[in-house]
């Protein structure tokens, strides 16, 4: 049994998402959603599209209507407005279970009192149930043939998950929706299940939509990532673009830690802030601005006269330590990320470098 769609795009996604964009028509286009909770508005004219055999993730705060958004393209909800297509094909008022959508939620929603084996085989078609199917859909997300005997509750959460997304792909639909699926699951093997998720989609073709309120899930994750705030998509694009060029403030904010600083552009290229003079990697416009740097730019050097801050707060993550540092002079304080070599601590005096370039806003 092969998984990959007959024309399927597993051999160009692994070639990199723009040979794939230029390439492939949408397997999910999202045209001018809104939904409305009685007279509560979530979702506010939401466009998106997911290229066949990629994965996009929706990362947004809570409540900023990600599992709205996601619900409207399962079919559970009718949007107010707008239309969703799979393949090119309407289905804004198709029934859910007419569209061919497999979905994994946070909890895997096995059936608790069935095998693996009859889970995965409730997602196939009735004549093609076989212990046979079973066993290759088991063997796709690694799990040995043998764990279709067990009961959900003898795996471990990961292996739960893994069997949930075996279950979704049974049918091979247009398009898999991944529900926070990593979100129950500790640390470590939240990662590990993360990549095994990820190496199964992007072998088979699968195209996919991930739903996660958590920025380095959707920056690792997905080939392209959509911001969703207050029900509205801020910013959608590739993950390295989404992180170094940030619409605005509140945008860079969410997409992993962000140091603001009062700047004033002197040409369209170079700020001026409280640690000096800083590169632009887009063109601005020149006076007040505020200017966007990530903490693992700025680099504490020893102490000296000019640039010299203090350290207010440190908190130590053994590969390295965040601190907190007020610069002298301006009051404003910056969030820095320093390799452990030399760990900082409360009350330490420091200098402060920066390195490579930065964003300026107006404002
Ligand atoms: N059935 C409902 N009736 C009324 N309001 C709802 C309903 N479901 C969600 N909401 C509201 O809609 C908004 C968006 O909710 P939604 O669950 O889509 O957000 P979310 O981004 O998925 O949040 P989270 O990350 O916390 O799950 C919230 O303000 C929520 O309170």
């Amino acid at each position: 049994m092969t998984l990959a769609r007959s024309g399927s795009t597993a051999p160009e996604s692994l070639q990199g998402p723009a040979a794939v964009e230029a390439s492939v028509a949408p397997a999910l286009e999202v045209h001018q959603v809104s939904l409305n909770y009685g007279a509560h508005q979530v979702l506010h004219q939401v466009s998106l599209s997911v290229a066949a055999g990629h994965t996009t993730a929706i990362v947004g705060p809570s409540g900023s209507g990600k599992t709205s958004l996601l619900r409207v393209i399962a079919g559970f909800l009718r949007p107010d407005s707008g239309e969703v297509a799979l393949h090119g094909k309407q289905v804004t008022k198709t029934a859910a279970h007419r569209r061919s959508i497999g979905l994994v939620s946070q909890d895997g929603a096995l059936f608790p009192h069935l095998s693996v084996g009859r889970n995965i085989a409730f997602g196939l078609p009735r004549r093609q149930r076989t212990a046979a199917a079973v066993s290759d859909l088991l063997d796709l997300v690694s799990l040995p043939a043998e764990y279709a005997r067990r009961r959900p509750d003898q795996l471990s959460g990961g292996q739960r998950q893994r069997v949930s997304l075996a279950r979704a792909m049974a049918r091979q639909p247009d398009i898999i929706l991944l529900d926070e699926p990593f979100s129950a699951l500790d640390a470590g093997l939240r990662e590990r299940t993360r990549k095994a998720v990820q190496k199964v989609l992007r072998s088979t073709g699968t195209t996919a939509l991930l739903v996660t309120h958590d920025q380095d899930e959707a920056l690792s994750f997905a080939q392209s990532v959509a911001v969703l705030q207050g029900g509205r998509v801020q910013q959608m694009g590739a993950p390295e673009r989404v992180y170094q060029y940030p619409v605005n403030v509140a945008t860079a904010e969410f997409l992993g830690e962000a140091v603001v600083l009062s700047a004033t552009v002197t040409a369209p290229h170079r700020a001026a802030c409280v640690l000096g003079e800083v590169t632009l990697r887009q063109a601005a416009a020149e006076g007040r601005a505020q200017l966007l740097l990530r903490p693992e730019q700025l680099m504490v050097v020893p102490a000296r006269e000019e640039n010299l801050g203090q350290v207010l707060d440190a908190d130590y993550f053994g590969h390295d330590t965040t601190a907190l540092i007020r610069i002298h002079g301006s009051g404003e304080t910056v969030r820095v990320r320093q390799l452990n070599s030399a760990p900082l601590r409360i009350g330490d005096a420091v200098g402060l470098e920066v390195t490579g370039t930065g964003v300026a806003f107006p404002g």
